[in-house]
Protein backbone atom coordinates (compact mmCIF):
# COMPACT_ATOMS: atom_id res chain seq x y z
CA UNK A 1 0.00 0.00 0.00
CA UNK A 2 1.52 2.66 -1.32
CA UNK A 3 1.68 6.35 0.80
CA UNK A 4 1.28 9.97 0.34
CA UNK A 5 3.09 12.75 2.01
CA UNK A 6 0.92 16.15 2.04
CA UNK A 7 2.59 18.82 2.88
CA UNK A 8 0.35 21.90 3.55
CA UNK A 9 1.01 25.39 6.50
CA UNK A 10 0.75 28.91 5.05
CA UNK A 11 2.81 30.62 2.01
CA UNK A 12 6.39 30.55 2.63
CA UNK A 13 6.55 28.00 5.51
CA UNK A 14 9.32 25.92 3.41
CA UNK A 15 6.07 23.47 1.31
CA UNK A 16 7.75 23.24 -1.80
CA UNK A 17 11.26 23.35 -0.83
CA UNK A 18 10.34 20.31 1.81
CA UNK A 19 8.48 18.28 -1.41
CA UNK A 20 11.93 19.18 -3.40
CA UNK A 21 14.33 17.24 -0.32
CA UNK A 22 11.73 14.50 -0.28
CA UNK A 23 11.80 14.26 -4.12
CA UNK A 24 15.44 14.13 -4.34
CA UNK A 25 16.38 12.55 -1.27
CA UNK A 26 13.93 9.09 -1.34
CA UNK A 27 13.41 8.99 -4.89
CA UNK A 28 9.14 10.44 -3.91
CA UNK A 29 7.06 10.61 -6.74
CA UNK A 30 6.19 14.64 -7.40
CA UNK A 31 2.52 14.78 -7.85
CA UNK A 32 2.04 18.06 -10.21
CA UNK A 33 -1.31 19.97 -9.13
CA UNK A 34 -3.44 22.37 -11.37
CA UNK A 35 -3.90 25.97 -11.23
CA UNK A 36 -5.32 29.48 -12.87
CA UNK A 37 -2.41 31.19 -11.29
CA UNK A 38 0.09 32.84 -13.50
CA UNK A 39 3.78 31.12 -13.32
CA UNK A 40 6.46 33.02 -11.09
CA UNK A 41 9.66 33.21 -12.20
CA UNK A 42 11.24 30.20 -13.03
CA UNK A 43 8.09 28.21 -13.07
CA UNK A 44 7.92 25.69 -15.46
CA UNK A 45 4.62 24.19 -16.72
CA UNK A 46 4.26 20.27 -15.96
CA UNK A 47 7.30 20.36 -13.48
CA UNK A 48 5.45 23.42 -11.01
CA UNK A 49 2.27 23.22 -12.16
CA UNK A 50 -0.10 22.65 -14.90
CA UNK A 51 -0.95 26.40 -15.47
CA UNK A 52 -5.04 26.51 -17.05
CA UNK A 53 -7.20 28.90 -18.13
CA UNK A 54 -10.16 29.11 -16.06
CA UNK A 55 -12.11 27.29 -19.47
CA UNK A 56 -9.14 24.55 -19.99
CA UNK A 57 -9.43 24.24 -15.45
CA UNK A 58 -13.08 23.62 -15.90
CA UNK A 59 -12.69 20.65 -18.02
CA UNK A 60 -10.13 18.65 -15.97
CA UNK A 61 -11.50 15.64 -14.12
CA UNK A 62 -10.19 16.48 -10.53
CA UNK A 63 -10.86 14.97 -7.33
CA UNK A 64 -10.65 18.38 -5.10
CA UNK A 65 -10.40 21.47 -5.98
CA UNK A 66 -10.17 24.94 -4.40
CA UNK A 67 -9.78 28.61 -4.63
CA UNK A 68 -6.68 30.54 -3.01
CA UNK A 69 -5.94 33.72 -2.83
CA UNK A 70 -8.37 34.44 -6.14
CA UNK A 71 -7.37 31.49 -8.20
CA UNK A 72 -8.01 27.65 -8.80
CA UNK A 73 -5.91 24.91 -7.70
CA UNK A 74 -7.20 21.08 -7.92
CA UNK A 75 -5.45 17.83 -8.28
CA UNK A 76 -6.35 14.51 -9.65
CA UNK A 77 -6.06 10.43 -8.35
CA UNK A 78 -4.59 10.13 -11.95
CA UNK A 79 -1.52 12.47 -10.72
CA UNK A 80 -0.97 10.40 -7.75
CA UNK A 81 -1.49 6.98 -9.10
CA UNK A 82 1.32 7.60 -12.20
CA UNK A 83 3.81 8.78 -9.75
CA UNK A 84 2.68 5.79 -7.49
CA UNK A 85 3.34 3.23 -10.63
CA UNK A 86 7.11 4.44 -10.46
CA UNK A 87 8.05 5.70 -6.82
CA UNK A 88 8.06 4.17 -3.57
CA UNK A 89 5.89 7.15 -2.34
CA UNK A 90 4.15 10.15 -3.77
CA UNK A 91 4.44 13.61 -2.38
CA UNK A 92 2.59 16.94 -2.62
CA UNK A 93 1.69 20.16 -1.52
CA UNK A 94 -1.76 21.02 -0.42
CA UNK A 95 -3.94 23.63 1.21
CA UNK A 96 -5.68 22.57 4.11
CA UNK A 97 -8.49 21.55 2.72
CA UNK A 98 -7.36 19.45 0.17
CA UNK A 99 -5.31 17.49 2.83
CA UNK A 100 -8.71 16.77 4.41
CA UNK A 101 -9.85 15.15 0.98
CA UNK A 102 -7.29 13.55 0.50
CA UNK A 103 -6.98 11.72 4.21
CA UNK A 104 -11.38 11.09 3.61
CA UNK A 105 -10.55 9.17 0.90
CA UNK A 106 -7.01 7.35 1.54
CA UNK A 107 -6.91 7.51 5.53
CA UNK A 108 -3.45 6.68 6.91
CA UNK A 109 -2.23 6.12 3.07
CA UNK A 110 -1.93 9.94 3.26
CA UNK A 111 0.55 11.25 5.92
CA UNK A 112 -0.07 15.09 6.10
CA UNK A 113 2.61 17.04 8.02
CA UNK A 114 1.86 20.49 8.77
CA UNK A 115 4.47 23.32 8.13
CA UNK A 116 4.90 26.62 9.89
CA UNK A 117 6.92 29.09 11.72
CA UNK A 118 7.81 30.90 15.28
CA UNK A 119 7.75 34.13 13.69
CA UNK A 120 5.11 34.66 11.01
CA UNK A 121 6.69 38.34 9.94
CA UNK A 122 9.80 35.71 9.00
CA UNK A 123 7.51 34.26 6.07
CA UNK A 124 6.90 37.86 4.51
CA UNK A 125 10.67 37.87 4.22
CA UNK A 126 10.93 34.27 3.06
CA UNK A 127 8.52 35.65 0.21
CA UNK A 128 10.35 38.59 -0.32
CA UNK A 129 13.83 36.77 -0.91
CA UNK A 130 12.40 34.71 -3.02
CA UNK A 131 11.60 36.94 -5.57
CA UNK A 132 7.84 37.23 -5.33
CA UNK A 133 6.65 41.46 -5.75
CA UNK A 134 5.18 42.96 -3.22
CA UNK A 135 1.70 43.54 -4.61
CA UNK A 136 1.78 39.06 -4.82
CA UNK A 137 2.89 39.20 -1.26
CA UNK A 138 0.42 41.80 0.37
CA UNK A 139 -2.75 39.90 -1.58
CA UNK A 140 -1.26 36.65 -0.57
CA UNK A 141 -0.55 37.39 3.45
CA UNK A 142 -4.23 38.96 3.41
CA UNK A 143 -5.89 36.28 1.66
CA UNK A 144 -8.62 34.14 3.66
CA UNK A 145 -6.68 31.07 2.93
CA UNK A 146 -3.66 32.17 4.48
CA UNK A 147 -5.18 33.39 7.60
CA UNK A 148 -6.96 30.66 7.86
CA UNK A 149 -4.14 27.97 7.07
CA UNK A 150 -1.83 30.02 9.68
CA UNK A 151 -3.52 28.35 12.47
CA UNK A 152 -3.44 23.76 11.82
CA UNK A 153 -7.38 23.29 11.39
CA UNK A 154 -9.15 21.47 13.75
CA UNK A 155 -9.85 18.70 11.45
CA UNK A 156 -5.96 17.61 10.83
CA UNK A 157 -5.55 18.26 14.59
CA UNK A 158 -5.03 14.56 15.40
CA UNK A 159 -3.80 13.44 12.48
CA UNK A 160 -0.90 15.79 10.83
CA UNK A 161 2.60 15.89 11.68
CA UNK A 162 3.46 19.23 12.62
CA UNK A 163 7.09 20.88 12.02
CA UNK A 164 8.61 24.30 12.71
CA UNK A 165 10.42 25.06 9.83
CA UNK A 166 12.99 27.72 11.29
CA UNK A 167 16.32 25.98 10.92
CA UNK A 168 16.05 23.83 7.45
CA UNK A 169 18.69 21.47 8.68
CA UNK A 170 16.66 20.69 11.70
CA UNK A 171 13.52 19.56 9.41
CA UNK A 172 15.31 17.78 7.25
CA UNK A 173 16.24 15.87 10.29
CA UNK A 174 12.20 15.46 10.99
CA UNK A 175 11.18 14.76 7.43
CA UNK A 176 13.97 11.59 7.21
CA UNK A 177 12.86 10.17 10.66
CA UNK A 178 9.08 10.51 9.58
CA UNK A 179 9.44 9.30 6.41
CA UNK A 180 11.82 6.46 8.01
CA UNK A 181 8.84 5.67 10.49
CA UNK A 182 6.23 5.68 7.70
CA UNK A 183 8.07 3.65 5.24
CA UNK A 184 10.65 1.60 7.40
CA UNK A 185 11.89 -1.47 5.00
CA UNK A 186 9.78 -0.07 2.03
CA UNK A 187 12.31 2.04 1.19
CA UNK A 188 14.74 -0.84 0.66
CA UNK A 189 12.42 -2.56 -1.95
N1 LIG B 1 14.12 26.96 7.25
C1 LIG B 1 14.23 27.93 6.36
N2 LIG B 1 14.92 29.05 6.66
C2 LIG B 1 15.02 30.07 5.78
N3 LIG B 1 14.48 30.07 4.52
C3 LIG B 1 13.77 28.98 4.18
C4 LIG B 1 13.61 27.86 5.06
N4 LIG B 1 12.86 26.93 4.43
C5 LIG B 1 12.56 27.44 3.20
N5 LIG B 1 13.13 28.67 3.06
C6 LIG B 1 13.04 29.59 1.89
O1 LIG B 1 11.79 30.28 2.02
C7 LIG B 1 11.25 30.54 0.72
C8 LIG B 1 9.82 29.98 0.68
O2 LIG B 1 9.91 28.56 0.70
P1 LIG B 1 8.93 27.68 -0.20
O3 LIG B 1 8.81 28.25 -1.57
O4 LIG B 1 9.39 26.27 -0.06
O5 LIG B 1 7.58 27.92 0.62
P2 LIG B 1 6.11 27.43 0.33
O6 LIG B 1 5.52 27.04 1.64
O7 LIG B 1 6.11 26.39 -0.74
O8 LIG B 1 5.43 28.77 -0.20
P3 LIG B 1 4.14 28.99 -1.17
O9 LIG B 1 2.95 28.36 -0.51
O10 LIG B 1 4.04 30.47 -1.31
O11 LIG B 1 4.46 28.34 -2.51
C9 LIG B 1 12.19 29.91 -0.30
O12 LIG B 1 13.01 30.90 -0.84
C10 LIG B 1 12.99 28.90 0.53
O13 LIG B 1 14.29 28.71 0.01
N1 LIG C 1 -6.22 21.86 -2.39
C1 LIG C 1 -5.20 22.12 -3.22
N2 LIG C 1 -4.27 23.02 -2.88
C2 LIG C 1 -3.25 23.22 -3.73
C3 LIG C 1 -3.12 22.53 -4.93
N3 LIG C 1 -1.99 22.94 -5.56
C4 LIG C 1 -1.43 23.86 -4.74
N4 LIG C 1 -2.18 24.04 -3.64
C5 LIG C 1 -1.99 24.97 -2.52
O1 LIG C 1 -2.39 26.26 -2.95
C6 LIG C 1 -1.73 27.25 -2.18
C7 LIG C 1 -1.16 28.31 -3.07
O2 LIG C 1 -0.11 27.76 -3.85
P1 LIG C 1 0.98 28.72 -4.55
O3 LIG C 1 1.86 27.81 -5.34
O4 LIG C 1 0.23 29.71 -5.37
O5 LIG C 1 1.73 29.41 -3.43
C8 LIG C 1 -0.66 26.55 -1.38
O6 LIG C 1 -1.13 26.38 -0.04
C9 LIG C 1 -0.56 25.20 -2.05
O7 LIG C 1 -0.20 24.22 -1.12
C10 LIG C 1 -4.13 21.59 -5.27
O8 LIG C 1 -4.12 20.93 -6.31
N5 LIG C 1 -5.15 21.41 -4.39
Amino acid sequence: MKKVFILVGPAGTGKTTAQEYLQQTFNFARVVTHTTRPPRAGEVNGIDYYFETPASFSHLDLLEHVEYDHKAYGSSMQGLERGWAKHPAAVMVLESQGAQTYRQRLGDQAVVIYLTVSKVDELVTRLTKRGDDQASIQSRITSREFQRDLTLPAALKDIAHVIVNDDWDETKQQLTALVQAELGDELND
